[in-house]
C-alpha cells in the first residue's frame, strides 16, 4: 500500500508491510556489552578483492601493485589479492606477487574461490610456490539465497561447503605446501544461527586444524541487516558454541549498509572475534565494507596499539584515490580534508585555548577539545586546524594570526578585529586564507594606506630644567605634509601622547600596552599593541619597528588615526 502525504506528493510504501524487522538473538547472558577491546585483532586487508570488485574499472597490474606495497609498509600480515580464478588478471597479479611481489615470510597471501572445483583448481595454479597462502572458500548460506539462488535446502547447501573444503584439503596435501585455510558461510547475516552453526562445522571437522594452522572461520556480515548489537550476539553466539574453538580464528568481515559497519565491527571483536577483513577508507560492495583505518584509529586514540602503521594517511590517501579512481569525502573519519578543522568560533576558541594549556602543561597526553587525536600522529599538520568563515570567532582569528605569522593578539584587540574580519566573511560570504587575515590585520592597524597621520621618527632628551621629564620632539606627517610635534612627559609614549594631543586638539590615553618581537616577515622588528581611550572609544593601534620606542609611537599614531576615522563616521 502507498500512502499520499497531504501535499499530494507520493509517500514512501507503508513500512511494516514491505520490510520487517530482524530477529532478536536469544542470548540473555551475553558478555560483550561490558568488555571492551584491549588488543588489535588480526587485520587482513580486502582492498586487491572485494574493495577491487567494487571498482567501476578494476584495478590492473600497477594499479593493484601499488596498493600492496602500501598494504605491506602498513603491516598488514594478511592480504587478500585477489580472486585468481576469475580473470586473467587478478591470476597474472597472483603470479607476480608470488615470483615479484617481494612479500616478506611472515606475510600470508590470501585469495578467494567459489566452492566450484574448476575455480578451485586454477587458485591451486595461481598460488603454485607462495609462502603459507590462505585459500579462502565460501558459499552463501542465508535462508533467502538457499532459496532463490541456489535451488538448494540446507543439506545441499552444506555439501557445497563440504565438497569444497575437502577438494581444497586434499589439494593443499598434494601440493605439498603449507597452506592456511578460510571459510565464509557468506551472507552469515542472513543465515539462522543453528544453520550457519551446522555448516561451520562440518567444515571444521574436514579441515581438521591445528594450533599451528587454525582454521579462519569468516563470519560475514555481507549484507548488514540489522543493528550493531545484534552481529555482536551473532558473534558471541558463534564463538561459544562452534567446535574446536582454540583452533579456530572467528573473523569478521563486515559491510556498512545501514552505516554502522564500524560499530558492529567493534561491539562483535568485544564479543570474541580475533579477525577483522576489511579496506582501507571503506571501499567495498554498495556502501563498502568496513573501514580498517578508522577502526585501527579509533583504538590508538583508546591507548590501544592498533598493529597498524597509519603514520602517513596523506600517502594512504593518494594510493586509495590513485588505485580505486575513487575521491575520499571531505568529512571521512580520520582522513577527510576537513575532519581536523573547526570553521566555528566556539570550537576554535576551545582548540586555541587547548593547544595552549597542552604547549603549556607539555606532556605527552593529547587533550584538546573538538580533536579526539593529535593530526600530527597520522602525518597531518595543525596548519588547517582553524579556518575562518563568517562562522568564526576570535579565538580562531587570534590562533591563525599567532600560529602562522607570530602575532599574540591581547584579548581585547582580539575581540575589536574579529569585527573587522566578520564585516569581510559577511560581505563575501565565503571563506577567508590566513593571508588575507594577516594582510587585513597589517591593513587597518599598521600600513592605514590613506591615513591621516603617519609616525616617521622622534627624539628624546632629559628637560635640564625638570629631572625626570623627558621631552619628545618628533617628526609625523599629516595628510602627507611633513610636521614636528614636541610633547613632554614621563618617559617617550607619554611624551609623545601629550604632543599629539596638542597637535589634534583632543585627549588620548593608554588604556593597555603590550609588545613582541615579530617572527614574520621582518628581521627583528617588534609589533607593539597600544590600546588608547579616545574621543571615538577606545580603540586599538599597532605599530611595527625594530625599535621599540618606534614602535610604541607608531601604534599611539595607528589608533589616533583609527579614532579621526572613527568620528569622520
Ligand atoms: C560477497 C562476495 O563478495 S562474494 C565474491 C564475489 N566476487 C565475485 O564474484 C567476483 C569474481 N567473480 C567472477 O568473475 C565470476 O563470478 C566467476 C568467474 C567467479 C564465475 O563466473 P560464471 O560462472 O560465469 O558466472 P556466475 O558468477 O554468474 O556463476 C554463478 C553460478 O555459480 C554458483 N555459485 C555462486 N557462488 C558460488 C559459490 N560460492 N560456490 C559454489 N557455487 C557458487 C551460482 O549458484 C551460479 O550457479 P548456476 O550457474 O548453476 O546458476
Ligand atoms: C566472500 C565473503 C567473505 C564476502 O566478501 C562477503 O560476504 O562480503
Amino acid at each position: 500500500m502507498t500512502a499520499h502525504s497531504s501535499s499530494g506528493q507520493k509517500g514512501m510504501p507503508t513500512a511494516s508491510q514491505k520490510y520487517h524487522a530482524y530477529p532478536l538473538i536469544d542470548l540473555a547472558d551475553r558478555t560483550w556489552p561490558s568488555k571492551r577491546i584491549d588488543t588489535a585483532p588480526i587485520w587482513c586487508s580486502v582492498d586487491l578483492r572485494d574493495g577491487n570488485q567494487s571498482l567501476i574499472n578494476p584495478m590492473g597490474h600497477d594499479r593493484k601493485a601499488r596498493m600492496f606495497q602500501l598494504l605491506l609498509d602498513m603491516g598488514f600480515k594478511e592480504i587478500e589479492i585477489g580472486f585468481p580464478s576469475a580473470s586473467q588478471t587478478d591470476f597474472d597479479f597472483a603470479r607476480w606477487c608470488v615470483e615479484e611481489g617481494g612479500v616478506p615470510d611472515d606475510v600470508s597471501l590470501q585469495v578467494l574461490v567459489q566452492c566450484r572445483p574448476e575455480l578451485i583448481t586454477r587458485t591451486f595454479e595461481a598460488l603454485e610456490g607462495a609462502n603459507r597462502p590462505i585459500i579462502h572458500f565460501y558459499n552463501s548460506t542465508s535462508e533467502l539465497q538457499r532459496r532463490v539462488v541456489f535451488d538448494k535446502d540446507v543439506a545441499g547447501i552444506k555439501q557445497i561447503a563440504v565438497d569444497a573444503a575437502k577438494m581444497i584439503k586434499e589439494m593443499a596435501e598434494k601440493a605439498g605446501g603449507d597452506f592456511r585455510f578460510e571459510y565464509s558461510p557468506e551472507s552469515f547475516t542472513g543465515t539462522e544461527l543453528e544453520v550457519a552453526l551446522e555448516i561451520s562445522n562440518a567444515v571444521i571437522e574436514i579441515i581438521a586444524p591445528t594450533p599451528d594452522n587454525k582454521l579462519i572461520l569468516n563470519l560475514p556480515s555481507t549484507v548488514e541487516m540489522a543493528t550493531p548489537n545484534i552481529y555482536a550476539d551473532q558473534i558471541e553466539w558463534m564463538c561459544r558454541n562452534i567446535d574446536n574453538r582454540e583452533n579456530v580464528l572467528i573473523s569478521l568481515h563486515p559491510h556498512n549498509d545501514r552505516g554502522t559497519g564500524i560499530a558492529a565491527t567493534e561491539l562483535a571483536l568485544m564479543a570474541g572475534a580475533d579477525r577483522v577483513e576489511g579496506t582501507l577508507f571503506g571501499n567495498g560492495e554498495r556502501t563498502g565494507n568496513v573501514d580498517v583505518v578508522a577502526l585501527a584509529l579509533n583504538m590508538f586514540t583508546q591507548g590501544v596499539d592498533p598493529k597498524l602503521d597509519c603514520s602517513d594517511i596523506e600517502r594512504m590517501k593518494a594510493v586509495f584515490e590513485y588505485s580505486n579512481e575513487m575521491k575520499i569525502p571531505e568529512r571521512h573519519p580520520y582522513v577527510g580534508e576537513l575532519v581536523y578543522t573547526a570553521f566555528s568560533g566556539s570550537h576554535q576558541d576551545a582548540i586555541n585555548k587547548g593547544m595552549k594549556a597542552l604547549r603549556q602543561a607539555n606532556k605527552p597526553e593529547w587533550e584538546v577539545p573538538y580533536l579526539p587525536i593529535d593530526p600530527n600522529d597520522v602525518g597531518r599538520t595543525y596548519e588547517a586546524i582553524i579556518r575562518i568563515n563568517s562562522q568564526s570567532g576570535k579565538g580562531g582569528i587570534a590562533y591563525i594570526l599567532k600560529e602562522d605569522y607570530g602575532l599574540d593578539l591581547p584579548r581585547n584587540l582580539q575581540v575589536e578585529f574579529r569585527e573587522e574580519i566578520q564585516k569581510i566573511t559577511d560581505d563575501e560570504g565565503v571563506e577567508l586564507p590566513p593571508q588575507r587575515i594577516y594582510e587585513s590585520f597589517m591593513e587597518v592597524y599598521v600600513n592605514q594606506t590613506g591615513a591621516r597621520l603617519g609616525y616617521v621618527d622622534h627624539h628624546t632628551h632629559t628637560d635640564p630644567a625638570s629631572p625626570g621629564v623627558r621631552v619628545v620632539s618628533a617628526e609625523i606627517t599629516d595628510n602627507g605634509e611633513t610636521k614636528r610635534i614636541e610633547g613632554r612627559g614621563t618617559g617617550p609614549i607619554d611624551g609623545f601622547i601629550n604632543a599629539l594631543s596638542t597637535y589634534l586638539g583632543f585627549s588620548l590615553t593608554v588604556a593597555n600596552y603590550s609588545e613582541h618581537s615579530m617572527q614574520h616577515g621582518s628581521n627583528a622588528a617588534a609589533i607593539c599593541y597600544m590600546e588608547m581611550e579616545t574621543p571615538a572609544g577606545k580603540l586599538f593601534g599597532a605599530g611595527v619597528n625594530t625599535n621599540i620606542s618606534a614602535a610604541s609611537l607608531a601604534a599611539v599614531v595607528s589608533a589616533a588615526n583609527r579614532a579621526l576615522a572613527k568620528a569622520k563616521g
